[in-house]
């Protein structure tokens, strides 16, 4: 089966990660995960990624860099996690769509969420590049 890609940020500001909680589909609401969503056919995953960012938090954010990793989720998706930061000028992050909380984690409160359990390996990636 192909594999289809989800694109999630890793948002990073002043050295602190952004969390979204989910609010739907029933079994992954209430979980944490990095904001993002499927690529379409034919668009490139940065491109899919500040979209999402764009629909769902109404932020305007610059892709930057790869975080390495591939984590599959249910089938036949896979997560790819990118990180990424607000442009100047960029509203702040509100939670539009998908979600129904937003929280900014230090390197030190990146445990205090219930992140979905496929996420939990792509964050500790994540949580490499916060700690000083
Ligand atoms: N965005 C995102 N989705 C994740 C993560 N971890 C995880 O298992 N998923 C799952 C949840 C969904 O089944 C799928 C992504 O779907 P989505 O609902 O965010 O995608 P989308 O915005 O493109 O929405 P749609 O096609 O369902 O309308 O991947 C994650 O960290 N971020």
């Amino acid at each position: 089966m192909t594999e289809r890609i989800v694109v999630g940020a890793a948002l990073l500001e002043a050295g602190r990660l952004l969390a979204a909680r989910r609010s739907a589909p029933a079994d992954l609401a209430g979980r944490w995960e990095l904001p993002g969503g499927k690529v379409e056919p034919g668009e490139k995953p940065e491109a899919a990624l500040a979209r999402e960012l764009r629909e769902e938090l109404g932020v305007d954010a610059e892709v930057m860099e790869r975080v390495p990793g591939v984590w599959p989720l249910r089938t036949p998706f896979v997560l790819h996690v990118w990180t990424a930061r607000l442009r100047p000028g960029s509203p702040a992050p509100h939670p539009l769509q998908d979600h129904d909380d937003l929280r900014w984690l230090e390197a030190g409160e990146l445990w205090d969420v219930d992140w979905l359990d496929q996420d939990v390996p792509a964050v500790r990636e994540v949580a490499r590049r916060l700690t000083p």
